[in-house]
């Protein structure tokens, strides 16, 4: 029905999650479970500069134009306070550059070692709706890396009342302190309040 439709509350189409990252979608897709159809597409999305809610919001314009349907995309920043929050969403091309012992390095001359990781996440009904953005923080400390490596700057960060890095802690365990399910949470509740109804177009 055409006048359901305007109100924007359907999901003609599963949700495409869209990220280049295979770990991230790890984590997505365990955190959201079954509470939103779900889906995903491998792409990297151009990401303009700016501050992290507008790069995420771009990010899922472009998504959305590249999908043609319902996208949730995210975009990671890890920010050092003593920086005042650099490197933030420059993080991928610090770490990149300096590895684990870099980043610490940056800090070296400063006593304050606090940091807090910061997810914004931005869901589009549609190339023609209006992003919505949903931020989660957690904050914690930089520290000598410990754990596996496997994922990003998990062995760097120490996040606050624990004694473990997110890389030496159970992926349970991150998945219900992180950045990444924080801003979930706050999806999830979108959902269920907006209470948009699947109904694929056949
Ligand atoms: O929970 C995390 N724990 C550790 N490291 C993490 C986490 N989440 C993202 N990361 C890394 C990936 C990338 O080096 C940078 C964020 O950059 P960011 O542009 O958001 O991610 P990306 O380019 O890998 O994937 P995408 O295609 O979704 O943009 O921090
Ligand atoms: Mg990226």
């Amino acid at each position: 029905m055409a006048a359901v439709k305007a109100s924007g509350l359907v999901l003609s189409r599963p949700v495409t999650f869209v990220t280049s990252n295979a770990k991230k979608l790890e984590e997505v897709r365990t955190i959201l479970g079954e509470s939103i159809p779900f889906q995903s597409l491998k792409l990297d999305v151009p990401e303009l500069q700016g501050e992290p809610e507008d790069i995420s919001r771009e990010k899922a314009r472009l998504a959305a134009i590249e999908v043609g349907g319902p996208v949730l995309v995210e975009d990671t920043c890890l920010c050092f306070n003593a920086l005042k929050g650099l490197p933030g969403p420059y993080i991928k091309w610090f770490l990149q550059k300096l590895g684990h012992e870099g980043l610490n390095n940056l800090l070296m001359a400063y006593k304050d070692k606090s940091a807090y990781a910061l997810c914004a996440f931005s869901f589009m009904n549609g190339p023609d709706a209006e992003p919505i953005t949903f931020l989660g923080k957690t904050p914690g400390k930089i520290v000598p890396a410990r754990g596996p490596t496997d994922f990003g700057w998990d062995p760097i960060f120490q996040p606050d009342g624990y004694e473990q890095t997110y890389a030496e802690m159970p992926k349970e365990e991150k998945n219900k302190i992180s950045h990444r399910y924080r801003a979930l949470a706050q999806v999830k509740s979108h959902f269920t309040e907006a209470g948009y109804i699947f109904q694929p177009d056949s």
